[in-house]
């Protein structure tokens, strides 16, 4: 996946699973639920330390899944995401140094924005994907309509807040390929290891 390639992760599924992982195993078995599910793409966010790790043990051992890195703030993380296999970056907001790695590095990058003039930042850094983060917090799809306005070449994926019953709100809007979301990975179904319930909320999620 490369830096101007962020369009194709986000037209890989209609949801970006957003996951905290609690160790890399339990990663990999997630994601072997969601590719069974229906859903090849995955975001692992460094909340936790487990998270570089998942990422490697994903890129090493799970087929048929994009694998990307969530929560990137710096240049130090971005640069060790990608070292670990993680082939797109997300972050909730602005940092232009993961922005900068993205762009040396060439790996597709999908930046969060809360404003018009967050966006209009993004913009000029050459971006033209965005994140709406968090989504239902700020204005849900009545704001992206706004956005749209003004940016008509932006795609977003809206984060936040977005769950099974509300997702098509914002699937139905043009500029919005896919949203990110926690619900299909749910704290409960981790800890209880069940990968099965995973599986049907990917699968559900990839019918959306
Ligand atoms: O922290 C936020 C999650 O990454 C995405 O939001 P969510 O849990 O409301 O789906
Ligand atoms: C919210 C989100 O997508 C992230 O933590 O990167």
């Amino acid at each position: 996946m490369r830096y101007n390639e962020t369009r194709d992760v986000m037209a890989i599924a209609p949801v970006i699973p957003v996951v905290v992982v609690p160790d890399a195993a339990s990663g990999v078995e997630i994601a072997r639920a969601l590719v069974a599910g229906g859903i090849g793409v995955i975001e692992v966010t460094l909340r936790t330390e487990a998270g570089l790790a998942a990422i490697e043990a994903i890129a090493n051992e799970v087929d048929g899944i994009c694998v990307g890195a969530g929560t990137v703030w710096t240049a130090a993380q971005a640069a060790r995401a990608i070292d670990a296999g993680a082939e797109f970056m997300v972050s909730p907001g602005i940092a232009d140094e993961v922005n900068g790695v993205a762009q040396t590095r060439d790996v597709a990058y999908l930046p969060g924005a809360q404003t018009v003039s967050e966006i209009a930042h993004l913009r000029r850094q050459g971006v033209d994907a965005t994140k709406l983060f968090p989504a239902s917090v700020v204005g849900g799809p009545a704001a992206i309509k706004a956005f749209l306005s003004v940016f008509p070449d932006l795609v977003f994926c809206p984060t936040g807040g977005i769950k099974e019953d509300t997702a098509n709100d914002y699937l139905a809007l043009d500029c919005v390929p896919c949203v990110g979301g926690s619900w299909l990975v749910s704290a409960d179904a981790v800890n209880a290891g069940d990968w099965e319930a995973v599986r049907a909320a990917a699968e559900r999620a990839a019918a959306l």
